[in-house]
């Protein structure tokens, strides 16, 4: 079994996925979205968006770090794949699923799902330009308004070359609304021979366990699941190990936030570090009682000292 952090545009950067990975349980993880127009990206794009690059490709903890491309022309997709393999990326992603309104509308993410021919060729350059010894993955979801053309998808993926497949089970038009649905990614995985990860609505292990069985599969990505609840892969390795395991509290998520929000200080100007926070907290509050009572206490603030006082110094 894999378990994969899902990439997480404007939420999972590098300081996040520095953090989440450190917790364990992780195999690998994928930068932000990369978006890609009919240009060859200067370096300086790669190395913000994916600054592991400087350190072999691997967070902190020394976990993969897979580099992710949108776009739609296969070309310069392409170009800008080749040159993100020369700066260390050891596997190039592409983004067959954003459903952001202003991505679709410059013809990026979930809106190539209308088009399988397209996603094939899209494979296929990409494949064909990189290093023989760099993989090239797939993210996608079942469609724009439907599935009707998902095994067509993901046929086509295959066909392109991809070496294997996230499949996040919901169409474009289903947005971030429950369920996903676990039984499609069983449908992909019978016509494709490549490894194909289930993903989407994963927030627990008892979640993991219905997914396992009606997906089939046994790779998996966790995305707001693992964010809300950091030990959540090392819970799903135990339940599928068999071996006990007490969930970490709140008394040993508090000092990653601390040391999240230490770095997001370091890196960001005083007026946009406060949102950071309040954004991961936002999600960790759903797990701990806790840390709903300090998001009730920091939501309002923005002054960066207070909430140093109030999130607490970590340890050193
Ligand atoms: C805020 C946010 C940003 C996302 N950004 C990306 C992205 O950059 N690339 C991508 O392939 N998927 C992106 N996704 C989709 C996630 O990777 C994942 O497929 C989705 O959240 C479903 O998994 P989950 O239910 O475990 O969160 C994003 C999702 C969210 C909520």
């Amino acid at each position: 079994m894999q378990i994969a952090l899902a990439p997480m545009e404007g939420l999972v950067d590098d300081i996040l996925r520095d953090v989440l990975t450190r917790v364990g349980g992780v195999d690998w993880c994928v930068s932000e979205f990369i978006r890609v127009n009919e240009q060859l990206l200067p370096v300086s794009v790669f190395r913000r968006i994916a600054p592991e690059l400087d350190q072999g490709a691997r967070t902190r903890a020394g976990t993969e770090m897979r580099v992710q491309l949108l776009g739609s022309d296969p070309h310069w997709l392409a170009e800008n794949a080749v040159r993100a393999c020369q700066l260390g990326a050891p596997v190039i992603d592409l983004n067959f699923g954003c459903p952001a309104k202003t991505v679709n509308r410059s013809r990026g993410g979930a809106v190539l799902l209308r088009e399988p021919e397209l996603l094939h060729r899209i494979v296929a350059a990409v494949r064909a330009a990189v290093p023989a010894a760099i993989p090239v993955t797939a993210k996608m979801r079942l469609g724009y308004e439907d599935s009707d053309q998902a095994l067509d998808c993901a046929r086509a993926l295959a066909a392109g070359g991809a070496a294997q497949l996230v499949v996040h089970a919901r169409t474009k038009a289903d947005a971030y609304r429950p369920p996903a649905y676990w039984e499609w990614v069983a449908r992909i995985q019978d016509v494709v021979a490549l490894p194909v990860y289930a993903n989407g609505e994963i927030w627990s292990v008892d979640d993991w366990h219905r997914c396992r069985a009606v997906s089939g599969v046994e790779d998996f990505m966790l995305g707001r699941g693992l964010v809300a609840r950091p030990d959540l892969a090392l819970q799903i390795a135990a339940a599928r190990a068999g071996t006990d395991y007490v969930p970490l509290e709140w008394a040993s998520i508090r000092p990653l936030l601390q040391d999240y929000w230490r770095q997001q200080r370091a890196r960001l100007p005083e007026r946009f570090a406060p949102g950071r926070l309040k954004q991961w907290l936002a999600w960790l509050a759903r797990s701990y009682p806790e840390a709903e009572t300090l998001f009730a206490e920091v939501r309002r603030e923005s002054d960066c000292a207070r909430l140093d006082a109030l999130v607490g110094a970590p340890a050193q």
